[in-house]
């Protein structure tokens, strides 16, 4: 029976565990649902990099190692960059008008191309830095008076607060008051997205039964959230239509889109659902990525007070008596990047990147992959992937000092973006965000455990998403610090050292200025 489970007739597909008659391996899925990246990698460990499953009438393949990730994300990228039509990302996409959950065909190229060109590029991204700096600097002020009390911040909160709050100003062009019930609205909404993504819905693996989710009451719930989300990107668009609207300083995401709707310059003629279903994506993907991976570098820098002196150190000696951390400043910070790589690393945000589909029968070491195979890329295992990393276990940031391996999807034994064509096209701004949130926090503050709690009471346990949260908010007592007594503390060849080595970044910014380099 085994043998007939793993050939598919003639085709021999990848090792994996057997499944049962019909259902396959979704009882496997559904008894452990919390953390299924880790459950997988420790399947994969028996059953090695390449593993088959079925859910249900779904075949499956589970990726777990940097060399089979570049066999699939690289080499046969092409036969593998589809998504799957599951039931919550296909109604809360418009039914696939998105760019992340649309399959792979003509249209997702063009929207592909579109976002790419007027959204995600570098000049939009830098047009947006004054927002993203303001509103850090309003949570720096905020912590600055909790911190008077000692009072715990919850740093999981804040950190939802600051991301949520500049991909409002991007996209739209409003700040919703800090405690306001509008704010809390559209977390909530935000959060139920998330939670439908991932929601099991048994017609995705066995379409005839319709009926179940019907009566489970998910398909009311996936229609509710969606009803939601239309009134209010519509309420937005036709704010921004309303030819009586004052201008902002500088176009928001939903002034990019309407222009390029009355432009139609491009092959596909774009409607309002297109640019709700952007939107989303927008928002969806640009909230939560950022704050969950400022989260999880602080959680392993308590962890870790070594790496934690060590950032701080770095950041206070560099800026000198400054009194916030810039988007220029960040730039210099090479432990800080190594930190957040290493936490990229152990903790991928995203840990089994956006589900993936094949478009056609493809062939990998060996073994026959059939079309419409449900493919799931698991980072959190390739960040552990023996074969690549020394000691994976540890948190050890100095690994990437003088390492030329990044994250932009070039290196397969790191890839919190994923890779390959459908890697994120968001990076840059995901990025400047954590850079700039994290320099500031170390920077301003040195942080403690609140009292009766130490290190190891800390946790990775985690929320079920497609982005891993923290389960349990990360709270932590804030002590600001002055850095000019700092820096006077400091040895004196270290301080000079390190004020001489930030006047010469000065002067390189300033040369890349005149230059011009620094206008992409
Ligand atoms: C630290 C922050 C972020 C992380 C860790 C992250 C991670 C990812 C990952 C793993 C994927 C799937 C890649 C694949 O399938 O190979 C993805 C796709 C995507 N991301 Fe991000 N992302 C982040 C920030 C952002 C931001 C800020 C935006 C936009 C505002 C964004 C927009 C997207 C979109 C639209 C896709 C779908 C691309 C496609 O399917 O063509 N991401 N992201």
């Amino acid at each position: 029976i085994l043998l007939k489970h793993r050939r598919n007739g003639s085709i021999l597909l990848p090792p994996g565990p057997p499944g049962l008659p019909l259902i396959g391996h979704l009882h496997m899925q559904m008894l452990d649902n919390s953390a299924p990246h880790i459950f997988l990698w420790k399947l994969s460990q028996k059953y090695g990099p390449l593993m088959s499953l079925r859910f249900g009438f779904r075949p499956t393949l589970v990726v777990s190692s940097a060399k089979m990730a570049k066999e699939v994300m690289k080499t046969h990228d092409l036969d593998f960059c589809s998504r799957p039509t599951l039931h919550g990302s296909y109604k809360l996409s418009y039914k696939g008008l998105d760019l992340a959950f649309s399959p792979y065909t003509a249209y997702w190229r063009e929207i592909r191309k579109i976002c790419v060109v007027h959204l995600f590029n570098s000049n939009r991204v830098q047009l947006y830095r004054p927002i993203r700096e303001d509103e850090v600097s309003r949570l720096i002020a905020k912590i600055s008076k909790l911190s008077v009390d000692s009072k715990p911040v919850n740093l999981s909160e804040a950190m939802m607060c600051l991301t949520s709050t500049i991909i409002c100003r991007v996209g739209f062009g409003k700040r919703y008051e800090d405690e306001g019930t509008e704010r809390s609205r559209f977390h909530e909404m935000l959060n139920e997205a998330q939670a439908l993504f991932v929601e099991f819905f048994i017609s995705d693996y066995f379409p005839f039964m319709n009926w179940v989710d019907r009566i489970s009451g998910l398909l009311k719930r996936v229609e509710k959230n969606f009803k939601e989300f239309d009134t209010f990107y519509q309420k937005l668009i036709d704010e921004h239509l309303d030819p009586n609207r004052s201008k902002l300083e500088q176009e928001d995401i939903i002034d990019v889109l309407l222009q390029i709707w009355k432009d139609r310059e491009f092959a596909i003629d774009l409607t309002i659902d297109h640019i709700k279903a952007v939107l989303m994506n927008v928002f969806v993907a640009g909230t939560d990525t950022s704050a969950a991976s400022v989260i999880w570098v602080m959680t392993f820098l308590m962890k870790n007070p070594r790496c934690l002196k060590k950032a701080q150190e770095e950041v206070r000696s560099l800026m000198g008596k400054k009194d916030f951390v810039n988007e220029d400043d960040t730039q210099a910070l090479t432990y800080l990047k190594a930190v957040i790589k290493e936490t990229f690393r152990l903790q991928a945000i995203v840990p089994l990147l956006v589900p993936r589909e094949t478009m056609r029968k493809s062939n990998i070491s060996g073994y026959e992959i059939p079309a419409k195979t449900l493919v799931y890329v698991n980072a959190w295992a390739i960040g552990r992937d023996p074969e690549a990393w020394e000691n994976p276990e540890e948190f050890y940031p100095e690994r990437f000092i003088g390492s030329s391996i990044d994250y932009k999807g070039l290196d397969f034994e790191l890839i919190p973006f994923g890779a390959g064509r459908r890697g994120c096209p968001g990076i840059h701004m995901g990025v400047v965000t954590v850079e700039l949130a994290l320099a500031n926090l170390l920077y301003k503050f040195d942080w403690e455990m609140p009292t009766g709690m130490n290190k190891e009471d800390l946790d990775f346990d985690v929320i079920p998403g497609i982005t891993t949260h923290k389960k349990n908010a990360l709270c932590l007592v804030a002590k600001e610090i002055n850095a000019a007594s700092y820096l006077a503390k400091l040895p004196i060849s270290m301080a000079r050292r390190r004020k001489e080595s930030f006047s010469v970044k000065r002067f390189v910014t300033a040369l890349d200025l005149i230059c011009g380099a620094r206008a992409h």
